[in-house]
């Protein structure tokens, strides 16, 4: 199993009051599984991709990811799994804005030391990004810094992405076939992968769909066993 959550609860805190936003929550995710997480705003889908990251400590209950249990890692370790097991997609795409395109996709795969140039122009040509390789960041639309963002995690090859799903100025018809691009893409990879999204039509493309809701999952549609 690559990720194994158990009984996981987490509270967060806006100074004065402490809210639960996951309670007891468990799932597993497969090598080569795709799953949707959706749910709605507030609901804590991306405090859950944080902490399967290890970029927010763990209160209580486990998360193993790829052997490593991170309850119990230290920064050292969980900085390392993120650099070579994992790749995420931030909501905001998080691209370095002092490096031009091309330097921003081969930016993950040097991190890892796993650039291999063909597959980074494999990726480059599938999703149309090749006319920018030079452009920096912020002269880029967000469904360009999309396709850049998916490019760059794609590149290092990871065995997980965690993948939150951009809300914002996209156009949702656009952002779809992205979507859509990049589960082909992860497919064809052997990565896992799981996205938030909002998105009932991009759910359906993944194998599993969890809705999180009171700080569980529920699991909306099993589709692998078909
Ligand atoms: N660092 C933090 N400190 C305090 N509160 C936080 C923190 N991070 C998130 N929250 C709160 O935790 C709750 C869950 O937030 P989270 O971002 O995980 O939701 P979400 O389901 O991803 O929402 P959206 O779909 O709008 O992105 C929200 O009420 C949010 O305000």
């Amino acid at each position: 199993m690559l990720v194994t959550i158990s009984d996981l609860t987490h509270w967060v805190s806006d100074g004065t009051n402490k809210r639960r936003v996951l309670s007891n929550l468990s799932m597993q995710l497969e090598q080569n599984e795709c799953i949707a997480l959706m749910g709605d705003s507030g609901c804590g889908k991306t405090t859950l991709l944080n902490l399967i990251a290890g970029l927010e400590p763990i209160q209580q209950g486990e998360i193993k990811v790829a052997e490593l249990e991170l309850h119990q890692a230290n920064e050292r370790e969980l900085s390392k799994l993120r650099k070579q097991q994992l790749g995420i997609i931030f909501q905001q795409f998080n691209l370095l804005s002092s490096l031009k395109v091309s330097d921003n996709v081969e930016f993950s795969a040097r991190l890892a030391n796993r650039l291999e140039p063909s597959l980074s122009k494999r990726l480059i040509r599938e999703l149309g990004i090749y006319h920018l390789l030079d452009k920096y960041p912020n002269t880029l639309s967000g469904g360009e810094m999309q396709r850049v963002a998916i490019a760059r995690a794609l590149t290092a090859q990871p065995q997980l992405l965690l993948a939150d799903e951009p809300t914002g100025d996209l156009d949702e018809r656009n952002s779809d076939l992205v979507i859509a691009q990049l589960i082909k893409l992860v497919k064809s990879q052997h990565t896992a992968l799981l996205m938030v999204t909002h998105s009932e039509h991009v759910a359906r493309k993944m194998d599993k769909v969890y809705r999180l809701s009171d700080g569980k999952l529920e699991l909306l549609v099993h589709l692998s066993a078909g």
